[in-house]
């Protein structure tokens, strides 16, 4: 297929990119590097642009004829979003709305969008299973919803297919460790940890330990990077006119924060200190997916169930690039 991945040059969109390609799509990466990196992108694959280009985008859908989009792009820090939610909506919801159109305006009636476990808000129990109910508690997570929502609008009324595929916590890095996390400003638990073990950072701070889990730290499900890519081409594969796909993503394992510490002391070598500091704020205590529906849906579920793998895929990334792509100013 022909595949247009917007936010491919992002951290869980370039290893979609890269599983796409070693499959034999022909695939073209569409991201304004606000937050992508161009090592990240396949070589000769990238194009820049902005999702609220529209023109640009519905000329680089007819000029490459794509048959579907892998949609990454979007803002993601949901702290941010609490204080300057305009920025989100704009980008989240006018951004995906305008590649929409481009879609519309061109023909192109298939796409895989990035969700997220936000979208549940604070869930009554877990796992969480599709079926509960979406609430999300902070602007990031209602612009991923408003999206779900008019994907399943265009499906009905225009003959689309979609799959919104609802991940919990991204982490690893490429088994070759050719590509990995690198954002800026981090915020992420892993990359923070490895950071301290790199020598980048003193320590890392635990927000809160007395919350109602087990040992009091927060609970999350850590899903690798290359578990999020082949579920993204198995949903590809799906897609067929009237499709319609909401799919949690996660191994259905929960790991505290302190089991995450213990994970990358183990792996590192690193005796890392760590503090304690209050909860923060719109930080759900527990957070687990139940994956069953991606396994009857898509025949997929996660090969890295345990948190040690993954910490060793990222540490590998971090250690071979301690500045990541190395590509700030
Ligand atoms: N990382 C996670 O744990 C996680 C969990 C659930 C959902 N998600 C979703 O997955 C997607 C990818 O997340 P990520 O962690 O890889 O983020 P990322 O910031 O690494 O990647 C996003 C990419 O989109 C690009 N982009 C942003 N706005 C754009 C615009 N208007 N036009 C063109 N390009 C634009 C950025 O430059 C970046 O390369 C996001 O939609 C995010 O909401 C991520
Ligand atoms: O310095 C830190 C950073 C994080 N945490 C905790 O570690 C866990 C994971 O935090 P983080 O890595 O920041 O991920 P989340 O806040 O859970 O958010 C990620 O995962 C969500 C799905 O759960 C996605 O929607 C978001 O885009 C993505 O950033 C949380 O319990 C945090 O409270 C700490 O204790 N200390």
């Amino acid at each position: 297929m022909n595949v247009l991945v917007t936010g491919g040059a992002g951290y869980v969109g370039s290893h979609a990119a890269k599983l796409l390609a070693r499959e034999g799509h022909e695939l073209w990466i569409y991201d304004n590097l606000v937050f992508g990196h161009r090592g990240a992108a396949p070589a000769g694959r990238l194009i820049e642009g902005d999702l609220l280009d529209f023109d640009k985008l519905a000329g680089v859908l007819r000029e490459k004829e794509i048959d579907a989009v892998m949609h990454f792009a979007a803002f993601a820090y949901v702290g941010e979003s609490v204080t300057d939610p305009a920025k989100y909506y704009r980008n989240n919801v006018l951004g995906t709305l305008s590649l929409m159109e481009a879609m519309r305006a061109t023909g192109v009636s298939k796409i895989v969008f990035s969700s997220t476990c936000a979208t549940y808000g604070e869930p009554d129990s877990v796992p969480i299973r599709e079926t509960q109910p979406q609430r999300p508690i902070n602007p990031y997570g209602f612009t991923k919803l408003v999206i779900e929502h008019a994907l399943a609008d265009y499906t009905r009324a225009y003959g689309w297919g979609y799959a919104a595929l609802r991940y919990f916590n991204a982490a690893g890095a490429s088994a070759d460790g050719d590509i990995g996390e690198d954002h800026d400003p981090e915020t992420h638990l892993i990359p923070l940890i490895l950071q301290v073990a790199l020598g980048q950072r003193e320590k890392v701070t635990i927000f809160g330990d007395r919350l109602p889990t087990p040992d009091g730290t927060c609970i999350r499900d850590y899903i690798h990077v290359d578990d999020l890519a082949t579920a993204h081409l198995a949903a590809l594969g799906k897609l067929e006119k009237g499709t319609e796909l909401k799919l949690n993503l996660g191994t259905g394992r929960g790991t505290s924060v302190r089991e995450v510490i213990d994970a990358c002391r183990e792996v590192t070598g690193h005796p890392i200190p760590a503090d304690v500091a209050g909860p923060r704020a719109g930080d759900p205590p527990s957070l687990v997916a139940d994956p069953s529906s991606a396994l009857q849906a898509l025949g997929w579920k996660a090969k890295f169930t345990e948190i040690r793998p993954i910490v060793e895929s990222a540490w590998k990334w971090h250690k071979a690039h301690p500045k990541g792509y190395g590509d700030r100013g």
